[in-house]
């Protein structure tokens, strides 16, 4: 039996196209199960929707929304959450309702430049290089236990915008390996 994964996106939801992409291996230990989102016009649900996912989108209020979430993956047999540009904190009792079964992938080498606008402060601090962590999700934001990094350049005159693509396909790789990796620890 493969593991049943609910993927939470907010935007674009391509880190969730990888883990669905690396699923199609028959090898991979893990599938799709669901994909939610707390944004009806995130681009990624139309993609998962294309590749016969089911998709969900939860009402408005965290408390609402998160219930909803959580009875969705229940419903849809969902063993371990991954977070794909999911932009919203969750609550300390969805974290431990779901205890060391989330994952998140964030655009840092983890401890360094927890939070948002990595890239930027990466680059105003002259770091040489940027990267990605996937973690594992706590209470305390991007302070769960890191299960896997990729390291990429800073190069001279690297703009936010370009240092982020060369991150994002860093990201496309490194998630799948470190999910696959994390479902059968
Ligand atoms: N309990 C946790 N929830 C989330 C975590 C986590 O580690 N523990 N990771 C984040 C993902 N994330 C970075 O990877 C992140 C997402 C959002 C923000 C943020 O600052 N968001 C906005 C809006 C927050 C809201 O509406 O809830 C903000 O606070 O202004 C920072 C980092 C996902 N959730
Ligand atoms: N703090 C969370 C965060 O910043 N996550 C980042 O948002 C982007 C989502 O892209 P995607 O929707 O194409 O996967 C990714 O770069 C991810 O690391």
């Amino acid at each position: 039996m493969k593991h049943r994964v609910g993927v939470l996106i907010s935007g674009r939801g391509s880190n969730m196209a990888a883990l669905v992409a690396a699923a199609r291996d028959p090898a991979c230990p893990y599938e799709v199960a669901v994909v939610a989102s707390d944004k009806a016009d995130a681009a990624g649900l139309a993609h998962a929707a294309a590749n016969g996912i089911p998709v969900f989108v939860g009402p408005p209020g965290k408390i609402a929304r998160e219930a909803s979430f959580d009875a969705i993956f229940r419903a849809n047999g969902v063993d371990t959450i991954a977070l794909a540009g999911y932009m919203r904190l969750l609550s300390d009792e969805f974290v431990a309702r779901w205890r060391g079964s989330i994952v998140n992938i964030h655009p840092s080498l983890l401890p360094a430049y927890k939070g948002l606008d990595t890239h930027a402060r990466a680059i105003a601090a002259g770091d040489a290089h940027g990267g990605c962590s996937v973690h594992v999700v706590t209470e305390e934001l991007d302070g769960g236990a890191v299960l896997g990094q990729a390291r990429v350049p800073i190069l001279p005159g690297d703009t936010p915008d370009a240092l982020a693509e060369r991150v994002l396909a860093a990201e496309h790789l490194l998630y799948p390996k470190v999910l696959a990796e994390f479902v059968t620890r």
